[in-house]
């Protein structure tokens, strides 16, 4: 049965919305919020049906049949279910070994995916608006009083990652002026930790739209993240580019966690729902040929360049190199004064 059961439910016991009832607007509402839940052709099957309640749909009411044997066990479902919990991911080409895999199995696991860039993604979670997001990982050390670490899935690398980079006219003593991709929180950070020491102290950063040739035009050093990197090397006017991920690498030996998945600490996640996270990675990994094959078509870049990436750049699974990484980073980001507290890395359990 599933799913659709509360949906017939709700119309079905509430006095209001027996026979040939008009559209009660607050019914409508509440019923048109479990439909998020219904798997689809249940909406179709419910108005087919002769001979019943009524139901609410997208602020209209369809006639629909209900067997006396739903009821008990819609009332059971009803009873568990809860509205999925809002799940931000942001789309870059590197998210997708993730993303894909989450995608297909979201609903049941009752998570509604909300697509924003990074920085959004930390301020919308921030904000309330999303229950958990993978979001910069320095956003997640910076509110570690209002966020649970999710186990299992980051975005991190191990040396090069070629996406995160930082693009300068000419040497590092002679940078004023940097852009930082708007989208960014964490590669921002890294930058300081990295450059802080090096750059001549009367640096400026200001943050913009990720568009290399304007920021390049209107700075002497620009930082970009995600896609854009691949054309920041394709189109390079003479520009030294540094990874920074591959210097952290040479500076420090670790990996860098670049996105975790953080949650709020009210919200409260099921087994399945940990679970299809922590699972994520493998279910990325056994698909790649697929996502590969699809980026490749998305991007227009070289399908050795995206199986790469993929791959061999970008590492998807919160492992204890990873956790290092991300530790060694708090106590970095603590020593500069980025963070006032070094936290503890609290987990996300049952
Ligand atoms: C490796 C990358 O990591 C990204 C860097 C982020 C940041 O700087 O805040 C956020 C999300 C990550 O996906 C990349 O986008 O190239």
């Amino acid at each position: 049965m599933g799913s659709p059961i509360p949906v017939f439910f709700c119309a079905g016991l509430r006095p209001e919305a027996k026979g040939l009832c008009p559209a009660v607007p607050a019914m409508a509402v509440e019923l048109t919020k479990k439909f998020s839940l219904l798997p689809p052709g249940a909406t179709r099957r419910a108005a087919s049906e002769e001979n019943g309640l009524y139901l609410g749909l997208g602020g209209t009411f369809r006639r629909c049949f209900l067997d006396p044997a739903w009821i008990a066990l819609a009332f059971l479902s009803h009873r568990v279910m809860p509205s999925p919990l809002k799940f931000g991911f942001h789309d870059f080409l590197n998210a997708q070994p993730l993303l894909v895999p989450l995608e297909k199995t979201a609903r049941e696991a009752g998570f509604e995916i909300v697509k924003d860039v990074p920085a959004r993604l930390a301020d919308r979670l921030h904000a309330g608006e999303l229950d958990l997001a993978m979001i910069p990982s320095i956003e997640y050390l910076s509110h570690t009083d209002r966020y649970r670490l999710v186990p299992g899935a980051c975005i991190a690398s191990r040396g090069a990652v070629d996406t995160v980079l930082l693009v300068m006219r000419g040497g590092v003593e002679s940078v004023r002026t940097v852009a930082l991709d708007e989208r960014s929180r964490t590669s921002a950070t890294l930058l300081r930790i990295l450059f802080e020491d090096v750059f001549p102290p009367e640096v400026q950063y200001s943050r913009t739209h990720p568009d290399l040739a304007h920021m390049m035009r209107t700075c002497d050093a620009a930082l970009v993240i995600g896609d854009q990197g691949f054309s920041a090397r394709a189109n390079n006017e003479g520009w030294t580019v540094i990874d920074l991920s591959q210097r952290w690498w040479e500076q420090t030996g670790c990996a860098f966690v670049h996105a975790v998945v953080a949650v709020r600490r009210e919200v409260k996640l099921t087994p399945e729902g940990l679970e299809v996270i922590a699972d994520a990675p493998a279910q990325g990994r056994a698909a790649m040929d697929a996502i590969v094959g699809d980026q490749v078509e998305k991007t227009g870049l070289e399908e050795s360049v995206v199986r790469d990436y993929l791959e061999n750049k970008i590492l998807y699974t919160l492992g204890e190199e990873e956790v290092a990484g991300l530790t060694l980073f708090r106590d970095l980001c603590f020593q500069k004064n980025i963070l006032n507290v070094r936290p503890e890395l609290e987990w996300a359990s049952l």
